[in-house]
């Protein structure tokens, strides 16, 4: 699925406290595509709007965003969109007290249709598992795994239902060369097998820089660059700005454009802010296996007569040199209308691929299983309704023995009656803050609905309170 978008904006609105009452635009008007079967990488300055790009296209924000988005050619349906693709956050966001093998079985609880036997399941993770090279480490807790393991796991999470499209948010940062080399190319293989992988990158080195098929390169809210990453030291010093020999491109267009406004202005004028192309040939996306049986086993190098400056508008691209669409896209409208963003918890229609009672489940025995293992937790629990019970008790000892002193009877039913309220519902509420950054990824995945999330959250905390309540009244 290839996955376009025009004239995009994204503003930033001013809080209605803030005392500099100004607009931000972050995005200014930037326009481009990712293709499926390419591994693409949005660069840039710190700052540039790496994020809120691949933000904006990938619907993960949607407040302030304007312009038209397409897939395939056509209006971007937001409830198609957001089931055939996932954003991976930066950080790695997994369910901390779970191995690696329990929390990819919840994942395809919730991921794959409920009709799906326990078995195919199993063998989906398993298999899911072993292609990651995941599988020896399966039985570890997702806090003992190493960076890159997390990152993979993060992954093999989204590839349960195998979506077509990958958004990924700075999969590399924090780690090391060699491990983010790994999981670059683990992130190539899945392009190659014509997915669309799209990734915010900061600075790549030269041997990272490579191995992306695509570069979009934004500075100041504006597209700097926009072509094949091979295809960029030509680029530059067309616009009259060479690339020294041995000197890494990715470097190199960073200080170019870190702050230059000038050089900012020429290079977004050169690639019509992202309106044009800068490619070799016409790059159809192909799967490895098939590009290189056309090209007579390696990758064809086209010679250096080939190279033209692509002018062609990338919203006039013809029907033809686009993908079939999928068979659930095919009755929206060929004509491109302005997309109407809607905020993801004011979309009504999203379907899940489980009912609400199947995630509710499904969420209530992975919590459950979550808090018996957090003996930390529990004692702190414990330890509170203990020192609660001892202090009322203390307050309380020896007061309204005589049945007259229906006052202190009745101060003694209050405070036992408002700290049991107070504990239990301020239980989910203090809670929330911690989960809420992994709730809303799997939320916006469409993991789960957010009724069956807050169900689950309240209920799996009851056995707790019980327990404690009664070692407090023991006390
Ligand atoms: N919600 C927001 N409110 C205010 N400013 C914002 C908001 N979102 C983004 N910005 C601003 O927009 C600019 C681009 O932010 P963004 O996070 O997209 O940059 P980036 O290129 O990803 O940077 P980095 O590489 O440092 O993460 C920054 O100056 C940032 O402060």
């Amino acid at each position: 699925m290839d996955v376009e978008f025009k004239d995009l904006c994204y503003t930033v609105s001013p809080r209605r406290w803030s005392r500099n009452g100004l607009q931000k635009r972050v995005l200014k008007s930037v326009s481009g595509v990712f293709k499926s079967g390419e591994l693409s990488a949005i660069m840039g300055p710190s700052g540039a709007g790496k994020s809120s790009l691949l933000n904006a296209v990938s619907g993960y924000r949607t407040l302030g965003v304007t312009g038209t988005l397409c897939t395939n050619g056509k209006p971007r349906d937001n409830h198609i969109f957001h089931k055939l693709s996932c954003y991976i956050t930066q950080e790695d966001l997994l369910q901390p007290l779970l191995t690696a093998h329990e929390i990819m079985m919840v994942a395809a609880q919730l991921k794959l249709p409920s009709q799906i036997s326990d078995a195919r399941r199993l063998s989906t993770v398993e298999e899911i598992l072993k292609n990651l090279g995941l599988f020896e480490c399966k039985n570890t807790r997702t806090e003992m795994l190493s960076g890159g393991q997390k990152k993979r796991l993060s992954i093999a999470l989204e590839l349960i239902n195998n979506p077509p499209v990958f958004f990924l948010d700075e999969p590399t940062s924090g780690l090391d060369d060699v491990t983010a080399r790994q999981v670059l190319q683990l992130l190539r293989t899945l392009a190659r097998q014509g997915r669309t992988i799209v990734c915010t990158i900061h600075q790549p080195s030269a041997s990272l820089f490579q191995l992306f098929d695509h570069a979009y390169i934004v500075s100041q809210g504006l597209c700097v660059y926009q072509g094949t990453t091979h295809e960029l030291v030509p680029f530059l010093s067309s616009a009259g700005f060479s690339c020294p020999t041995h000197y890494n491109p990715a470097d190199f267009v960073i200080e170019v454009t870190d702050g230059e406004e000038k050089n900012i202005a020429v290079l977004s004028k050169a690639i019509c802010n992202g309106k044009v192309s800068w490619t070799q040939t016409h790059l159809i996306p192909l799967k490895t296996q098939e590009y290189e049986k056309k090209n007579g086993g390696t990758t064809k190098q086209t010679d250096k007569q080939s190279l033209h400056f692509e002018t062609t508008n990338i919203a006039a691209l013809t029907a033809s040199e686009r993908k079939v669409d999928s068979s659930s896209e095919s009755s929206l409208s060929d004509v491109h209308c302005p997309v109407m963003y809607r905020r993801i918890s004011q979309v009504k229609n999203v379907s899940y691929p489980t009912s609400t009672w199947f995630q509710f489940w499904a969420l209530f025995k992975r919590m459950m299983l979550q808090t018996s293992r957090s003996r930390v937790a529990l004692q702190l629990q414990m330890f509170h309704h203990v020192a609660c019970a001892l202090m009322i008790g203390s307050v309380t000892y020896q007061n309204a023995s005589d049945g007259n002193e229906m006052f202190k009877h009745v101060k003694f039913c209050m405070s036992v009656i408002l700290f049991h309220s107070y504990t239990w519902c301020i239980a989910p509420v203090l809670l929330f803050p911690s989960e809420v950054k992994l709730m809303k990824k799997e939320h916006f995945n469409r993991w789960y609905g957010l009724n069956s999330f807050y169900m689950a959250l309240t209920l799996s905390k009851i056995p707790v309170q019980v327990r404690n309540k009664n070692a407090s009244h023991k006390i």
